[in-house]
């Protein structure tokens, strides 16, 4: 593949991430094709300059464009996936299906893994378009921070050293920095994993504990998504890197976290449908706690904080008592 700059991108999902992003790449492309499912969004798009449902306040320059046609996806060298995980299947095939060229290069930026498979977004997305190349975006990157141009750090995964260099220079304005890594596995599965990990934090925070316990609840995390992240294939130093440590701190501790403010809700007493119902966005947590619990589960991974989150969502386990559960484990060794 030639080492050339993109030209046009097309970004999958018109919420939050997929607005960020597409203002984020309006700086360095000629144009930017969101495909959303939702016609009023896209026409409020094109009409007032801001997507208000997803992501009020910010303007969206004139390069961007809005629509919902997936077809349109085609028409671009470069096609992000920002839609959310359990959609990333259905949304694959359907543009496997729209005369996609096989040298557009396909960059996955949900945070999950599937249900019933445990696969990641880019395993899905090599098996419905296995002629694309197909790389990853992840790190410590809400949505408000990137659009307002607050400055913001990612790590860009792909084994193909052209692509990297090529993405890394369209990801990279004064105020956004990239990095890249060939450990795909490592930066998905740390994304996908501290969703559950800021609902953890977030509850703390609900049940009214303090900062020594929520200091520890992080750490003895980020040691839990090390221990479950390398048994399915990630390095260690991924874990420790934006995309592993540096995701969990900004979602564990963030007023933007959508996954944070579910905890919240479920630690101050309000149920998991009354949490999610009030966001009107996703928080992949939600799910991937079902996803992620079953693949602890199949490979035989200890994972205390990831069992009592998944108790507390889908066994009606009270938080208090699922706190004291955690607290009261047979003491063990810290580093085992
Ligand atoms: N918002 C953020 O700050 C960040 C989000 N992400 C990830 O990006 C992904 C998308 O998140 P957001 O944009 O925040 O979500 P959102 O809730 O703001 O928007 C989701 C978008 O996907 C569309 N959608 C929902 N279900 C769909 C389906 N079944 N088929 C097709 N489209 C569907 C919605 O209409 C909407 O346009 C998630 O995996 C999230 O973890 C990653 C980094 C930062
Ligand atoms: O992944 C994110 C920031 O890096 C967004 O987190 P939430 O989905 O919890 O808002």
């Amino acid at each position: 593949m030639p080492d050339i700059p993109f030209s046009s991108a097309a970004i999958l999902g018109t919420g939050s991430f997929g607005t960020a992003l597409a203002r984020l790449l309006s700086q360095k492309l000629e144009r930017v094709e969101m495909i959303g499912r939702d016609e009023a969004v896209a026409e409020s798009i094109n009409e007032t300059r801001h997507n208000s449902r997803y992501l009020a306040g910010i303007e969206l320059p004139p390069n961007i464009h809005a629509s919902t046609a997936l077809s349109n996806a085609a028409a671009h060298p470069l096609v992000l996936f920002c839609v959310p995980t359990a959609a990333t299947r259905e949304s694959a095939a359907a543009l496997a299906q729209s005369g996609l060229p096989t040298d557009a290069v396909i960059l996955s930026c949900a945070k999950g893994i599937e249900r019933n498979t445990g696969e990641r977004m880019s395993e899905i997305l090599v098996e419905q378009l296995p002629e694309n190349p197909v790389a990853v975006l992840s790190g410590p990157n809400h949505a408000e921070e990137i659009a307002a141009c607050l400055a913001t750090c990612a790590v860009i995964g792909t084994r193909d050293e052209v692509l990297a260099r090529r993405l890394q220079e369209l990801f990279t304005t004064p105020h956004f920095r990239s990095y890249t890594s060939d450990d795909l596995a490592g930066i998905e599965l740390g994304g996908a994993i501290k969703n559950v990990y800021a609902i953890a934090a977030g509850i703390a925070a609900g049940l009214g504990l303090g900062d020594n316990a929520i200091a520890a609840l992080v750490t003895r995390a980020l040691a839990e998504m090390t221990r479950l992240g390398t048994c399915l294939g990630g390095r260690v130093e991924t874990f420790a890197g934006l995309s592993g440590v540096g995701d969990l701190i900004a979602t564990c501790f963030s007023k933007h976290s959508r996954n944070h403010r579910v905890g919240l809700a479920l630690g101050a007493g309000k149920t998991l449908e009354e949490a999610t119902s009030s966001l009107g966005m996703v928080a992949e947590g939600v799910p991937n706690t079902l996803s992620i619990h079953e693949t602890a589960q199949r490979v035989g991974v200890r994972t205390p904080i990831i069992d009592a989150v998944h108790a507390i969502l889908y066994r009606g386990m009270p938080a208090a008592r699922a706190l004291h559960e955690l607290l009261n484990r047979d003491p063990r060794p810290e580093n085992d």
